[in-house]
């Protein structure tokens, strides 16, 4: 099978890389003439781990262009993985890929190829791909779909660092077919490339559509369930959200992943997607609460970290260091950030920042500027401030001992409970999120990971 990929963006470099590697010859599209390049000089357009070697691996089967024609003669299946932003309603605009679509749909008419087929990977409103790109292929091609062409609707479940890895074992492959061609072909791809044995999933276009942002949504509603349990544990001495959330993880029915209390979820994904989904449920006059309140449950979650770091601020010095910026460690994006979030609280009311980040900082600056100061490390933020919030469980701030604190009391507020209070000596207050502050807990951070499956998910 000879494949091409539209869009080598986070999600498109690595699904090109990971097919090419497993000996699939791609050819990769962007409008973006610098990835392009990059592919065919043999490197990575963005950072993500394992992708550059993949792309080394894989030299021989991996070029990019800017030719949609070059793409649609020389593959049979075209991937489509391009932007598609939030609107303001909610839905996910589609322009990006009506515009990569229409390119590729009047090169399917040029070439004479007798069948192609499109697969839409870009995360969608449900009814998108029905509604509004297969008239137009249709209309740009010339074309019939099922007798000429097929559809189908792919999008991936993968989290960022550690997207080839996802990729490459995933739990779940989620095919919504045009016709039952599309779907043999894409099952048998998967079953070529993935590592492990995923459960594959065939059903409608518009089934898969509603498929992934309903999975994403649930997600959402399980973290925002841990984060409220977290904020109770908080009130009763003795409680710890680590404790309970091991056990409810435990039971099979709900699993012990995406269940650790702590901060908001951020990111490009999450929370569009569950207000997407909540967005959609109302297009067909279902008002999603659950949704809707998971959504407003995130970001409340914020507001309940900004109180409990105001109560910590001394008079005499209103400045809070927020170590991590990014929505995640191992990444420099800050979008929909709970460090954000709150850094934004704590200037509302009038409270100094300083702030570090492995790998966020230049993001942060773009986006704050001189509103708040900038460290270089995170001994810097200790050595500036005696209040400071960890966001993210980035390897550096786990590092954290006695031998970074400067100021006598320093208070440390720990969202992930990645510190051991008891390496952290006496000048230190240390407040765990989802746990009570009264000393009441045993020292050291016992529980950080989720206890192992018991079962095989979807085997
Ligand atoms: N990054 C992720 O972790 C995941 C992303 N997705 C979805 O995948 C889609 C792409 O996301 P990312 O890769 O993160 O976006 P991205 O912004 O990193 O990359 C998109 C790429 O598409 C290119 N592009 C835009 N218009 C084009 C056109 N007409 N022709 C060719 N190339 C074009 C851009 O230049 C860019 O390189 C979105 O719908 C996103 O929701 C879904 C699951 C995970
Ligand atoms: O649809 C998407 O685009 C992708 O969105 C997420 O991937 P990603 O946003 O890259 O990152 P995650 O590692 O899943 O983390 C998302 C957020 O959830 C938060 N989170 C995660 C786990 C948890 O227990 N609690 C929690 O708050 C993280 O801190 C982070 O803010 C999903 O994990 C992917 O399966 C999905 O494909």
């Amino acid at each position: 099978m000879k494949l091409s990929v539209i869009g080598l963006g986070k999600l498109g470099a690595c699904t090109a890389a990971c097919f090419a590697a497993k000996g699939f010859p791609v050819v990769g599209v962007d409008i973006n003439k610098a990835s392009v390049e990059a592919i065919n000089q043999g490197r990575a357009p963005l950072y993500e781990p394992g992708l550059q070697e993949l792309i080394e691996a894989a030299k021989d089967r991996l070029k990019a262009t800017q030719d949609y024609e070059e793409a649609v003669r020389e593959s049979e299946i075209s991937f489509l993985i391009v932007p598609t932003p939030s609107r303001e309603d909610g839905h996910f605009s589609d322009r990006y890929l009506r515009e990569a679509l229409g390119q590729l749909s009047a090169a399917l008419k040029k070439s004479g190829k007798k069948y192609h087929i499109f697969v839409i990977t870009s995360t969608v409103s449900p009814g998108t791909t029905e509604e509004s790109l297969i008239p137009l292929i249709e209309s740009a091609s010339g074309k019939k779909l099922n007798k000429d062409f097929g559809v189908a609707y792919n999008p991936e479940f993968i989290a960022l660092g550690s997207v080839i890895r996802d990729f490459l074992n995933p739990d779940l492959v989620l095919i919504g077919e045009s016709n039952r061609f599309v779907g043999d072909k894409l099952e048998k791809l998967y079953k070529a490339v993935c590592e492990n044995k995923p459960y594959i999933a065939r059903m409608s276009i518009v089934s898969a559509e509603i498929t992934k942002i309903s999975l994403n949504s649930y997600i959402t509603m399980k973290i925002s369930f841990a984060n409220t349990l977290a904020n109770i544990c908080e009130k009763i001495p003795g409680a710890d959200i680590d404790e309970i959330t091991r056990a409810l993880g435990a039971d099979k029915r709900i699993s012990p992943y995406y269940l650790k209390g702590g901060l908001s979820y951020g990111g490009p994904c999450f929370p569009r997607d569950n207000r997407a989904f909540a967005a959609f449920a109302a297009k067909y006059g279902v008002d999603a609460k659950l949704a809707k309140t998971t959504d407003e449950v995130n970001r409340l979650q914020v507001n309940h970290l900004a109180e409990t770091v105001l109560k910590q601020i001394p008079e005499s010095a209103r400045l809070v260091a927020v170590l991590g910026l990014a929505y995640k460690p191992n990444t420099c994006i800050t979008e929909e950030s709970p460090a954000v979030r709150l850094i934004e609280e704590l200037l509302q009311r009038e409270v100094e920042v300083i702030t570090y980040d492995p790998l966020a900082m230049d993001n942060a600056r773009g986006y704050f500027g001189d509103r708040i100061s900038y460290a270089s490390s995170v001994k810097e933020c200790f050595s500036h401030s005696s209040v400071c919030v960890v966001t993210t469980q980035a390897d550096e701030f786990k590092a954290i001992d006695r031998s970074y604190i400067v100021h006598n009391p320093t208070i440390i507020i720990d969202c992930w409970r990645i510190l051991d209070p008891a390496r952290l000596g006496k000048k230190v207050k240390y407040i765990a999120v989802g746990r009570a502050c009264d000393g009441s807990h045993p020292a050291g951070s016992r529980i950080l990971e989720p206890a192992p499956l018991q079962y095989k998910a979807l085997a």
